[in-house]
């Protein structure tokens, strides 16, 4: 089938499944890419309707035919929304979403379908490695435990549901999926999820217009995809939410339709972008596959145990061990995610507030650590602003005035003693050697000779590691030139 055919074919089953999709939009198939993206053919305001869609022509594991294999198995979320995607693929033209499923690639082309050399290559040192490793261990077993049994109630080709086709699936599923509204939950919504991405000027929002009413609330299936033990980066289980109205005085509201409605004015002849959320690149990599340049909402992370291997190059364990106490007594904590504590380095250069924190106690002499010591029981009573204006008076720092802090952000420049931005210096270093031994700069060469259409596997991994690796140089910048600001006074 020509790539032409198979728009001409998702036209005719948008007519005949209610989807309406305005004359003003086209869908343009790029033959280089084989991938498909909206543009406008005449100018389009905000406000504008541009398509409606019903719920009933969307994946779900309710409109499936595979509903009652599905629930009956207690499969919810991303995971039994996969196994509708392989059962409708496995029936071919038998399937109602058949000329949807050929505007589809068989699988997104995100870290997860890489192959373990690839993984090793391209990704190792970067926010992404450590955790595809999970994902594929995680989603292994998910198949093994949930559906490799359900696969003989199918009566449909057994190898349509492999290992490997649950993987591709997957790709799907985080790559295009919506949540719907509490009836529907989670599912594919096609002609929704044919606009790409740009990330804080979309012109297209998805309205949902009322919520319909519920048959079977409670029955055990719900979206929080505890089934599925694969790690999700951006912190939410949808590709895109899709807003939830509350108004109904429109013309022509359909609660058993989506609308998409034009948020920003598109002039002919662009691209019109949806937003799938504000994320950084390691986010967009791993669930759609591609990243941005210049994102801002990139980070990078420093794990709690690169800070204590570094505390431990300086200090005796016992002496890290302690600090870490207090830190931890004094109710501070960094970011969680399976397994793992650690800090965040906005896109920036700035560390995150508990890091600094963790830091200046480490660095605190051993008379202003056995005063904190004894203050605990009153400093963990107050809240995180006052017992970090304790912490810095306890430190010793004539120059801080507790009268014109408002916020804990104000306190960041007075935790950046000498120590400390050194520590940060060397952390960012530590941090940096995950990358192995090429240079930024020759990461930037490779990136600039690169080609995002020809080799996008190796492009995309490349912005990831340049981007964190700016990140880590602005760190450096950053505890160079804010800290250290104080002057230290004895006042024990
Ligand atoms: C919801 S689909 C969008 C439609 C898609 N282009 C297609 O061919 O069907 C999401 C996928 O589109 C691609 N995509 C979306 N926005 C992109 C962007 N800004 N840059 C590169 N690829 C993008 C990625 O492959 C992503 O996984």
């Amino acid at each position: 089938m020509t790539t032409t055919r198979r728009l001409r074919s998702f036209h005719r089953w948008m007519r005949s499944n209610g989807v309406e999709c305005s004359d003003a939009l086209s869908l343009v198939d790029d033959a280089s890419t084989k991938c498909i993206s909206v543009f406008s053919l005449c100018d389009l305001r905000e406000g504008d309707l541009v398509a409606t869609i019903p719920k009933s022509a969307c994946l779900t594991i309710r409109t499936c035919g595979a509903r009652e294999a599905i629930e009956g198995a207690e499969l919810g979320g991303s995971l039994g929304l996969a196994v509708a995607v392989m059962y409708e693929r496995a029936l071919g033209p038998a399937s109602q979403w058949h000329d949807y499923f050929a505007v589809l690639p068989e699988r997104e082309c995100v870290p997860l379908v890489w192959s373990d050399e690839e993984s090793e290559s391209l990704l190792a040192g970067t926010e992404l490695y450590e955790i595809i490793k999970q994902d594929k261990q995680f989603m292994s077993e998910d198949w093994r435990e949930c559906i490799e049994p359900l696969i003989g109630s199918f009566n449909l080709d057994p190898d349509s549901f492999s290992l490997e086709n649950y993987f591709s699936a997957k790709t799907l599923v985080s790559s295009r999926a919506f949540q719907i509204d509490k009836y529907y939950g989670y599912g594919m919504v096609p002609l929704a999820d044919l606009f790409n991405h740009k990330t804080g000027a979309e012109h297209v929002h998805f309205t949902n217009v009322a919520e319909p009413e519920s048959d079977d609330e409670g029955d055990g299936l719900d979206n929080d995809d505890k089934d599925d033990k694969s790690s999700d980066l951006s912190g939410d289980e949808q590709s895109s939410v899709i807003d939830q109205s509350t108004s109904s005085s429109a013309e022509g509201d359909n609660p058993a339709a989506l609308e998409m409605i034009i948020i920003r004015d598109v002039n002919a002849g662009n691209e019109v972008f949806n937003t799938y959320g504000s994320m950084g690149n390691a986010a967009l990599l791993h669930r759609y596959g591609f990243t941005e340049p210049d994102n801002p909402f990139d980070i990078v992370n420093i794990e709690l145990t690169v800070v204590l291997k570094y505390c431990s190059s300086q200090f005796s364990r016992r002496y890290t061990r302690s600090r870490l106490a207090l830190w931890r007594k004094l109710n501070f904590s960094g970011c969680s995610s399976q397994n793992s504590e650690y800090f965040e380095v906005s896109c920036d250069g700035e560390p995150q507030f508990e890091l600094l924190t963790l830091l200046y106690i480490i660095y605190l002499n051993e008379k202003s650590f056995d005063k904190l010591g004894t203050m605990i029981e009153s400093l963990v009573n107050g809240d995180e602003l006052s017992c970090t204006v304790n912490l810095i008076q306890v430190g010793g720092n004539c120059s801080f005035k507790k009268d014109n802090i408002q916020n804990v952000n104000d306190l960041n420049k007075f935790l950046l003693t000498k120590s400390v931005c050194k520590a940060l210096v060397m952390l960012a270093d530590l941090r940096e050697n995950l990358y192995g031994s090429v240079s930024l700069k020759d990461d930037e060469r490779k990136l600039r000779e690169c080609s995002s259409v020809k080799e996008r596997k190796l492009y995309h991994s490349l912005v990831l590691r340049v981007s964190e690796r700016r990140i880590l140089g602005k760190l450096r910048d950053y505890a160079s030139n804010v800290g250290p600001r104080i002057k230290k006074r004895k006042i024990l």
